[in-house]
């Protein structure tokens, strides 16, 4: 058994970084740009008006008087400049016109004929000066695109961004006792549930994830699927990882020459993950106990997603909340406890469930994150801080 860190490291040692596409903006939320882009104007390109109201050129005062000489609107600027004592009808996002000092509010002048009086003034010129919002070779940085960065993008009249292709993720559920949902299972039948969040995961992270059929308990049924898998850029199987008579992921993947970074982690639950490299991609051997199966997806499979995408830090990052009762010392293997978190005096509070069985998938959807309980750590009391990871 290996510590989760080290096994962190080998499973990040498989990732080869995804190849670069161009994507249209339309198409790029979530997606992870590879290069830096640079703005190639400046926004807004020329000083624009932030209200409807009048441009006006000079010192103003209450009572001042100004002529008004045109208009200008959003996409429609007035060809020319305007005067000490003049003024001109101007619309939010409109070019300000040469010689306009302050754009005064509509609601705060009064107008007769082609003369305006200002009754009061706001504070501010009204007027957002050219590059006010940024100024062009402006650089973004590579980083998972956000609904709020495709507005930055085109704003810098970028219609397309350079992004690393989505990973495909084949997905292997193994064991005679699987049918998938829906079916009628035999007495002795269970349903596959963990592959449908593994999956879930998987794209939540940019990947394209492909669950492929389930495979029996025999070495010709794993090696037909391991065959489906083949063209995915990482391959992961649930199940069959532990020391049984029927668990043959790691004599299949032996035979068909997985190259193994390891196999069994000091953790729990998830201690008999396996991790290498089939047929030049790489392979998360996942246990099949749900929670096991999804606790190794969250600190090694999403890892492994990220630095395929160009994350430059994909870890998983701990954050810190105060324990919320007695826990007991742990073993040899680091504990992640499924936890409820509650609002705190400044960190929140986290609490275990009394039941930590890795075959609890509804303990799972209870808890909001993962009590990390450090291999030989001692008994801790309500009050101490710890670490946990979100879920
Ligand atoms: N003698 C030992 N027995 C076990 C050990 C051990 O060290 N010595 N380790 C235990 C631990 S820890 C785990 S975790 C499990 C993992 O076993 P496998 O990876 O071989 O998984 P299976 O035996 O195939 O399945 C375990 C359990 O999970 C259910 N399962 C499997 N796949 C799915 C799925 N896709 N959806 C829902 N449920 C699934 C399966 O029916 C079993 O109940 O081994 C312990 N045993
Ligand atoms: O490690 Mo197993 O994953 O404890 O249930």
């Amino acid at each position: 058994m290996i510590p989760v860190e080290e096994a962190l490291a080998r499973v990040l040692a498989l990732a080869n970084p995804m190849p670069l596409e161009q994507v249209a903006l339309a198409q790029a939320a979530g997606r992870w740009m590879a290069e830096p882009a640079f703005a190639r104007r400046d926004q807004p390109p020329f000083a624009a008006s932030a209200m409807d109201g009048y441009a006006v050129c000079g010192p103003v005062a209450v009572g001042d008087s100004f002529r008004v000489i045109g208009e200008a609107g959003a996409g429609h600027g007035f060809a020319g400049a305007i005067a000490v004592g003049e003024a001109l009808r101007i619309f939010t996002g409109a070019p300000v016109p040469e010689g306009a000092t302050h754009v005064v509010l509509q609601e705060d002048v009064r107008r007769d004929g082609e003369v305006i009086t200002i009754a009061a003034l706001s504070s501010g010129d009204n007027i957002r000066p050219r590059g006010n919002d940024f100024s062009v070779g402006e650089q973004v940085a590579p980083k998972r695109l956000a609904p709020n960065d495709l507005a930055l993008l085109a704003a810098m009249n970028l219609p397309q961004v350079t992004v690393r292709r989505r990973p495909v993720v084949a997905i292997i559920a193994t064991g005679d006792e699987l049918v998938m949902p829906g079916e009628d299972p035999g007495p002795d039948q269970i349903i596959a549930s963990n592959s449908f969040t593994i999956k879930a995961l998987a794209e939540a992270a940019g990947a394209e994830a492909r669950l492929l059929p389930i495979a029996r308990d025999t070495e010709s049924s794993l090696r037909a699927v391991f065959d489906l898998a083949e063209g995915a850029d990482l391959v992961v199987t649930i199940g069959g990882a532990s020391v049984g008579d029927h668990d043959l992921v790691a004599k299949v993947a032996g035979d068909l020459g997985m190259e193994r970074a390891f196999y069994k982690i000091a953790m729990r639950p998830g201690k008999p993950l396996m991790a290498g490299r089939l047929r030049g991609v790489p392979m998360l051997g996942l246990p099949g106990n749900p929670v096991s199966a999804i606790v190794c997806a969250h600190l090694f499979l999403l890892p492994l997603l990220r630095a395929m995408l160009g994350d430059p830090a994909p870890h998983p990052t701990p954050r810190k909340a105060v324990l919320g009762a007695n826990v007991a010392p742990t073993g040899p293997r680091t504990h992640y406890m499924r936890a409820s978190l509650q609002p705190g005096d400044g960190l929140p509070l986290i609490t275990p469930f009394a039941r930590q069985d890795s075959a609890l998938i509804t303990v799972l959807c209870a808890a909001d994150a993962l009590l990390i309980r450090p291999l030989g750590d001692a008994a801790r009391q309500a009050g101490e801080t710890v670490e946990y990871l979100p879920l």
